[in-house]
């Protein structure tokens, strides 16, 4: 019996990129739908002496090109943003099984790829909620969230302006300085209020770990597409309640949409339905001028699609050295 591999994070960034993390997460969210893939709830384990949180995400995925058995382990430390040398607030883990025997057959670094999973499956929703052009991308939150939809929005759009908020601006300024460098652009541009980010803008992207809304219906252009990034058991609540109520809202999984978005049930929010039926054409997409919401909540799937691509692309590189 072989030893499980690993693959460290600096390995798995150097094996990732845009247009393949695209389609591991577009084939993770229309196996969800099409009944292929299988997601027990996550668990959730609160530490007593700390404020981290560990969740566990078992899924498998049949696919032939992203079909994997697998589990992410993945903590979430808030805190971490404040210490002296601030580490990411989110770790993970991913386990990979080999299907037919349940051995362990490698552990893949699963902190870049729930970076890039993450913003890929709003790339995906963007693409198949609202099919056109846009000018202007309004993110709010400058941490690792919201630099990855930066960098993948900036890959996948011709975005003419992309603005970033933070409730702490000078992390704005700072994400706006180093990517407007590395472009050498200026499209980057930070905003001093929420308000002002969201006004006029095409598609807005939400990751923070907000406890209040931090966008509001009356700021909203007709047909604005958002990806409403942070959310689950702990919280959902970075959009007001009348955006929920009055827009089309789309998920990534009923299972986990029942658990952990019960709240917005309470509040009388209809799901339109998994942004897979959309992507397989069984959910036509609203008219362009209606206001949508991808509400992602992540999914087991998606990591094991995308731990599938990185062990694959992992184990072709060794070969040809
Ligand atoms: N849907 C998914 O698949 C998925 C995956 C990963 C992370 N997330 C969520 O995305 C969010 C961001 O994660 P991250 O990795 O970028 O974290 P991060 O710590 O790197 O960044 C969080 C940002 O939110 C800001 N922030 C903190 N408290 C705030 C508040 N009260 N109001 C406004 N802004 C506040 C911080 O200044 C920081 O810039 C979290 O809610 C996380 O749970 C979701
Ligand atoms: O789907 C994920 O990987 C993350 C884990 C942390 C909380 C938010 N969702």
């Amino acid at each position: 019996m072989s030893n499980p591999i690993f693959i460290h994070e600096d390995q798995v960034k150097k094996l990732l990129n845009w247009d393949s993390t695209f389609d591991a997460v577009e084939a993770a969210l229309e196996s969800v739908y099409n009944k292929r893939a299988v997601q027990s709830p996550r668990t959730f384990t609160q530490s007593t002496t700390s404020k981290t949180l560990l969740l566990t995400m078992p899924g498998h995925l049949d696919n032939e090109r992203f079909g994997a058995l697998g589990c992410k382990l993945v903590t979430v430390a808030p805190d971490n943003i404040n210490l002296e040398h601030p580490l990411p607030t989110i770790n993970a883990q991913i386990l990979l099984f080999e299907e037919a025997t349940g051995i362990l057959k490698a552990v893949v670094g699963g902190t870049e790829i729930t970076k890039w999973r993450t913003a890929a499956a709003s790339a995906v929703a963007t693409k198949h909620l609202k099919p056109k052009e846009f000018q202007v991308l309004a993110i709010l939150g400058a941490g690792v969230q919201g630099r990855i939809h930066a960098i993948c929005f900036n890959h996948f759009y011709d975005f003419k302006e992309i603005r970033i908020w933070n409730h702490n601006v000078h992390k704005a300024e700072t994400l706006v300085q180093e990517l407007n460098q590395v472009y050498n652009c200026q499209k980057f541009k930070c905003c001093q209020s929420n308000e002002e980010c969201v006004r006029g803008a095409d598609v807005v992207v939400t990751a923070t770990f907000a406890k209040s809304p931090i966008v509001q219906k009356e700021w909203l252009k007709d047909g604005v597409h958002i990806n409403a990034v942070g959310a689950g058991l702990v919280h959902h609540s970075e959009l007001s309640e009348s955006i929920y109520q009055s827009s089309h809202v789309y998920i990534d999984h009923w299972a986990g949409a029942q658990t952990e978005l019960a709240g917005l049930g309470k509040l009388g929010v209809e799901f339109k339905g998994e942004i897979g039926g959309v992507i397989t054409g069984d959910l036509p997409p609203p008219p362009l001028d209606q206001v949508t919401v991808f509400q992602s909540l992540g999914m087991a799937a998606e990591d094991c699609a995308m731990a599938r691509l990185i062990y694959d692309l992992f184990i072709q590189e060794s070969n040809m050295n």
